[in-house]
């Protein structure tokens, strides 16, 4: 059985009201996609590839982000931008979900966390309407009452406003309200906005180890929720 690992006593008050979640590299994997809209964009470009190991160390600071360095990556003039986001987004709306998986572990820890009572939202750095197309795309639009893109705000997650603005939306108590990412920037954001905070640690992470981040507890999959919520509940 896999272990859950987490501090003996979490440093949060309880009981949890909600969760948020985020979507790249922790509900869903979407590297397949990122990686052939990219090369779509590029061959149309006529400017050289990138392979899946750069991507996953782009994703999850948003659109412009992963551009401008899979850019700089294959020695592209930054003049180009404009054009390489308008080809990337109509390459990603054609392809959007076709070769992402949902991890292991997904529909069960969402069950749970529903069969826990608390309010879901989705929070990801990834446009509105990719997101909304993808949950749907994946049969988990139904279970998030509350999606926000990275388009929704002002500014995007490591920014804690995107965190307060859905607390907000799910009308929760930051507190009171868990982030479940996979990243430093989950963490990051998670922790200005007052919200504890959980990480997988099968997501992408900019390319570093997720465990060296931040967090008040590390899983596996979120099938190992129901655990971590029974001694959070303790
Ligand atoms: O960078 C992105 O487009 C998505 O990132 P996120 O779903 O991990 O927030
Ligand atoms: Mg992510």
């Amino acid at each position: 059985m896999r272990r859950v690992t987490f501090p003996p006593r979490l440093p949060f008050p309880l009981p949890l009201r909600a969760a948020i979640l985020d979507l790249d590299g922790t509900l869903v994997d979407t590297l397949g996609d990122f990686t052939a809209a990219l090369n779509a964009m590029l061959a149309e470009l006529r400017l050289p590839p990138v392979g899946a190991g750069v991507v996953a160390g782009f994703i999850g600071k948003g659109t412009e982000h992963l551009l401008r360095e899979t850019l700089v990556h294959v020695g592209a003039a930054p003049s180009l931008f404009e054009h390489a986001m308008e080809v990337y987004l109509r390459a990603y709306r054609g392809l959007n979900g076709q070769a992402a998986i949902v991890y292991p572990g997904v529909v069960e820890g969402i069950a749970a966390l529903r069969a826990a009572g608390l309010r879901l939202a989705c929070l990801t750095n990834k446009p509105g309407e990719f997101a909304r197309g993808l949950l749907a795309a994946k049969g988990l639009a139904g279970d998030f009452g509350v999606v926000f893109g990275g388009d929704a705000f002002e500014r995007k997650k490591p920014d804690p406003l995107p965190l307060r603005k859905t607390c907000e939306a799910l009308g929760t108590e930051p507190a009171a309200t868990l982030m479940i990412g996979d990243s430093r920037n989950d963490a990051t954001a998670a922790r200005a906005a007052g919200c504890p905070v959980v990480l997988v640690t099968y997501g992408y992470n900019h390319g570093e180890p997720v465990r060296g981040v931040d967090a008040d507890g590390f899983v596996d999959s979120l099938a190992e929720l129901p655990e971590l919520l029974k001694r959070m509940r303790a």
